[in-house]
């Protein structure tokens, strides 16, 4: 099975457990561990959301669901996405951080900080305010 075919099947299964784990495999496979240093993935995945960037560079906003995007457009922007995710993975694996589980925690953090009962508006600064 190629490994194209096998991501096609595992998509309902992804778990960052196994991206990681693949992660891990496809750097000691390439004897690459050596330049998996937490600097040199920072770098690697700043890199890589600035290639993100460029697909909505110049565009203006874009409608949600970009339905108006040709197939290769949203293919090619998979494939960033996926580079930022799998190296974010990585730089967490090797600083010994639970992504999954440090994320559920900050998802906590963030419903104490705004609770759901409180209104809130949004400001051109990006500052979301409560009103009361
Ligand atoms: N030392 C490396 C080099 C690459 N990769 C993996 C992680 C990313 O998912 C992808 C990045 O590969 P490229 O550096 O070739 O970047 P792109 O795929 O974005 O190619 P390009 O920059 O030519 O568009 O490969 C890695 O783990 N470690």
């Amino acid at each position: 099975m190629s490994g194209i075919q096998e991501a096609d099947d595992h998509h309902q299964s992804v778990s960052l457990d196994l991206l990681k784990q693949k992660m891990a495999d496809f750097a000691k496979e390439r004897d690459w561990d050596r330049f998996h240093s937490p600097r040199n993935l920072l770098l690697a995945l700043v890199g890589e959301v600035g290639e993100l960037s460029e697909i909505f560079q110049w565009k203006g906003e874009v409608p949600r669901g970009l339905a108006d995007w040709k197939e290769d457009e949203k293919v090619h922007l998979g494939e960033e996405l996926s580079d930022v995710l799998l190296y974010l993975v990585r730089l967490s694996d090797i600083c010994g951080v639970d992504l999954g589980k440090a994320a559920l925690r900050k998802v906590e953090l963030n419903a104490i900080k705004y609770p759901a009962s409180k209104q809130y508006t949004t400001h051109g600064d990006g500052a979301v305010k409560m009103c009361d």
